[in-house]
């Protein structure tokens, strides 16, 4: 989970300012300096914390505050506020139109004394970006133009490879501006709609690096730049994204490395002061481990609240238009099977990285994923599917719990090489699982492809019965519920995106 630390310190902060019998100017002022000891512990820049400290005492005026008022959710609301304020640098003013070709350059300033360069990740986080957008049909290309690092073109071409993007460089030619040239008109000739120009992030001397950048950026004239720079730098990243910003007219930044420091909440909140507009974080080395970022759905993760809309946009990634009709029949009937928990399974391992999917789903905090289980919890999944492998049609597609005789299991253990208490328990966790979604019965079907009536059927009482009890009460009941449905807005369309139908994303 991003931010592990400073989402637990300021939720568990929260959590005792709910936890105290009233709210008076002592509580909300333990709350305050707790929160700011968080952000200041995430190297969050002091003058940006003091501003929130200010800004939260002025909404939150409790002598003001009418009696009945729910001061609760009126200081908890305006935590949620703040934060966001803090990271949101606002939106790109370019984002990449499907069909139309474009080019986006990507730079990073590694900084010129070789002692103290940074990997940070930009040419790992060149494919991540064209993976992204290959996933959703995009026809991406990358070209190497970093003519300075030795091995960057091997390392551009490896990672291309294995996301089977198309890529262009050249070991004979040492001319960054030459290349980048000809690979942009090259696969502006295939029709590649999403041009990725990689350039050097190190140089013996920074002018020289600059001056590199600039003629690239004259000579291929990119729709787009992307900043690339590593979290750890904290809020050191304020000089950097401000000389970034004053350098070029089209840009945005992506900040990596998010899963791996304490410090990455100060390079955000640096990087949002220069109004320059954060769109992914790197999560992790591998190519799914990288995240849309939007401001109010990371806050609410942050805060273990959870974000729907990236989970239903996950799910819709994944479960696949034909599935979706007849599954949504067969939970309307109630008939949750070893087969439907199956093929959910293989969605869910399809949707990257479980702690990245996970942390979207309310009450699925990061306590409750630490970043070692996830691995764990992957491996586990895929145990339970060998078992299921050795199952037969009859085992996978029944309702009735006692077709599962002693024998079948000893059967089915045998044959996937696993201990019998392992079958135990993927029987009983399908048993969770069906009690947990069985609560779907009665929900009304919308003909074929019309999703949208679903999610008008799918109301908090529905809501509120698929959810395991622990998670409704991690969310704050009913109430919290409502207010996570409500900040969806009507334009999420949250079951027809959980079944990949209607709303936009
Ligand atoms: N943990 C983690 N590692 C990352 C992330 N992004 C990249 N990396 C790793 O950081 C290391 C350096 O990444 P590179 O892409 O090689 O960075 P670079 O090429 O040195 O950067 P430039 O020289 O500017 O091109 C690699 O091992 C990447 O896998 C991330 O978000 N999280």
């Amino acid at each position: 989970m991003v931010l592990a630390e400073l989402g637990g310190s300021i939720s568990r902060a929260l959590q005792r300012m709910n936890n105290a019998p009233t709210i008076d100017e002592k509580v909300l002022g333990e709350l305050i300096n707790e929160i700011a000891r968080a952000l200041l512990q995430a190297d969050v820049d002091f003058k940006v914390v003091a501003d929130m400290r200010s800004n939260i005492k002025k909404i939150v005026n409790l002598d003001d505050l009418a009696a009945g008022h729910n001061k609760r959710k009126i200081i908890q609301q305006a935590v949620f506020n703040e934060l966001c304020k803090m990271l949101d640098a606002g939106k790109p003013s370019y984002t990449p139109k499907k069909g139309k070709p474009s080019v986006t350059m990507f730079v990073g300033l590694q900084g010129s004394c070789i002692c103290w360069v940074q990997c940070s990740g930009k040419t790992t986080t060149c494919t991540k970006y064209a993976h992204y957008y290959q996933k959703k049909g995009w026809k991406p290309a990358l070209v190497c133009a970093d003519t300075f690092r030795a091995g960057a073109f091997d390392q551009l071409k490896q990672n291309a490879t294995k996301a089977k993007i198309p890529f262009y460089g050249s070991y004979m030619e040492s001319d960054p501006v030459k290349i980048a040239l000809e690979g942009v008109e090259r696969f502006k000739e295939e029709n590649c709609d999403l041009i990725i120009v990689d350039t050097s992030g190190r140089h013996k001397q920074e002018a020289a690096l600059f001056e590199e950048m600039r003629q690239v950026y004259e000579a291929t004239k990119p729709d787009l730049v992307i900043f690339v720079m590593d979290s750890s730098i904290g809020q050191a990243a304020f000089n950097q994204a401000q000389a970034f910003k004053q350098s070029v007219s089209v840009g945005a930044v992506i900040v990596t490395k998010m899963d791996g420091h304490a410090k990455g909440g100060g390079a955000l909140s640096a990087v949002a002061a220069t109004k320059s507009p954060i769109i992914f974080i790197g999560t992790g080395e591998h190519m799914d481990e990288f995240e849309v970022f939007d401001v109010k759905p990371f806050v609410s993760r942050l805060l273990g609240m959870g974000d729907w809309s990236g989970f239903m946009d996950k799910i819709q990634d994944v479960v696949p238009m034909d599935q979706q009709p007849e599954l949504l029949q067969k939970l309307s009937e109630g008939q949750f099977t070893l087969r439907i928990m199956y093929e959910q399974f293989q969605n869910l391992l399809k949707m990257g990285p479980i702690g990245q999917v996970f942390s979207m789903i309310p009450g699925f905090s990061s306590e409750l994923m630490p970043k070692g289980h996830e691995k764990e919890s992957q491996a586990k999944i895929k145990r339970y599917m060998t078992m299921m492998d050795s199952m037969t049609n009859e085992e996978l597609d029944s309702t009735n719990p006692k077709i599962m005789t002693e024998s079948r299991m000893m059967r089915i253990a045998r044959g996937a090489g696993r201990p019998m208490i392992e079958v135990m328990d993927m029987l009983d966790e399908y048993k969770r699982l069906a009690k947990v979604w069985g609560k779907m019965k009665g929900l009304k079907i919308p003909k074929r492809g019309d999703m949208s009536a679903l999610s008008r059927n799918m109301n908090v009482q529905h809501m509120s019965k698929v959810l395991p009890p622990n998670m409704l009460k991690q969310i704050g009941g009913m109430g919290g519920l409502q207010s996570l449905m409500k900040q969806m807005g009507s334009s999420k369309d949250m079951m027809g995106g959980m079944f990949g139908g209607g709303g936009d994303r």
